[in-house]
């Protein structure tokens, strides 16, 4: 029997009041610094169509690194599995923008999820269609049937003027040759994709193709092939939350992708998919809120992939 999904989300808003002010909204890209960090949304997808939000579901977000679940849908599209001799598959143990094992490991990150990777994969999208940054879009608006998911310039300049990680990741990748972009552009491009705007109610049908095999009810396609959707949900599950992906999967317990936006998307293949936003991150980058709100949400329905 389907728990009461209403009530749980409403148990779930007022669980997780102590909660806010423990953590910081991401300073290091300041257009994100001024979102105000007492917020909190939550939705819920479920396989039959039925929806359930609460708080700001409707409000827009940065979708930040959530984004690089939909650009890696593309990219393996476009490349199938040869993408796979560009970037691992095992989690990294180290930060989201770190620089540390790219040297040692010849410029081939370490997954898709962390910045070096997501930059391969946006390198991917970049050097093998025109007018990448749209076709990105493009993807994510038709994932979740909303036209109104814009790019907040705003955000991705302020990205560009202080993305010199992600441009020292970029160039250190062209040198061992696993850049084929030139950099500005590819940096644009990212920073681009990363600036889209999303909702809870939006994230959590974009990913419902993920719950359901590949499929999407939202535009009645096949997205994904049903092995791809279980390839996708294993590396949520081992990289999805970067060096805190053991944590999030003792506490949570579903395959999931966080951003410095304060988003999460989690996904219980033939069940759900779940989102949720605050924008206060803890120490790894991973909205503090957000994970407190899953792990009541698993913990209370009894219905996690464990
Ligand atoms: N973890 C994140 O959400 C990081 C995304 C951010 N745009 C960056 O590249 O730094």
């Amino acid at each position: 029997m389907q728990p009461d999904y209403q009530a749980v989300l409403q148990e779930i808003e007022q669980e997780i009041q102590p909660y806010f002010g423990m953590g910081r909204v991401a300073d290091y890209i300041p257009a994100l610094a001024r979102v105000p960090g007492r917020q909190f949304g939550m939705a819920v997808r479920t396989v039959d169509g039925d929806e359930f939000t609460i708080g700001d579901a409707d409000s827009p977000f940065s979708i930040q690194s959530v984004s690089k679940l939909f650009s890696l849908m593309l990219a393996l599209d476009i490349m199938g599995d040869d993408l796979w001799l560009r970037v691992g598959r095992e989690p990294s143990g180290t930060a989201f923008n770190s620089l540390v094992q790219l040297e040692h490991e010849a410029g081939i990150p370490r997954n898709p999820f962390i910045n070096a990777g997501a930059i391969v994969v946006t390198d991917v999208v970049t050097s093998r269609s025109a007018g990448a940054q749209r076709r990105i879009a493009d993807f994510i608006r038709m994932l979740t049937g909303n036209q109104d998911n814009r790019v907040d310039e705003e955000v991705a300049l302020s990205e560009k003027e202080h993305g010199y990680r992600n441009a020292a990741l970029a160039n250190l990748m062209k040198s061992f040759g696993n850049i084929e972009s030139d950099i500005p552009t590819l940096l644009d491009v990212y920073f681009r994709q990363c600036a889209i705007t999303i909702s809870c109610r939006d994230l959590a049908r974009a990913a419902t193709p993920l719950a359901q095999g590949g499929y999407s009810p939202i535009n009645g396609q096949q997205i994904l092939d049903r092995r791809d959707a279980k390839r996708l949900n294993a590396l949520m599950l081992t990289c999805g939350l970067y060096d805190a992906v053991g944590n999030f999967a003792y506490r949570v317990g579903l395959p999931a992708k966080s951003g410095v936006g304060g988003g999460i998307i989690a996904v219980l293949p033939g069940q759900f998919a779940v989102s949720v936003w605050s924008p206060e991150l803890d120490a790894n980058g991973n909205s503090l809120v957000g994970t407190k709100a899953l792990e009541l949400f698993t913990t209370k329905t009894g219905l996690s992939i464990f």
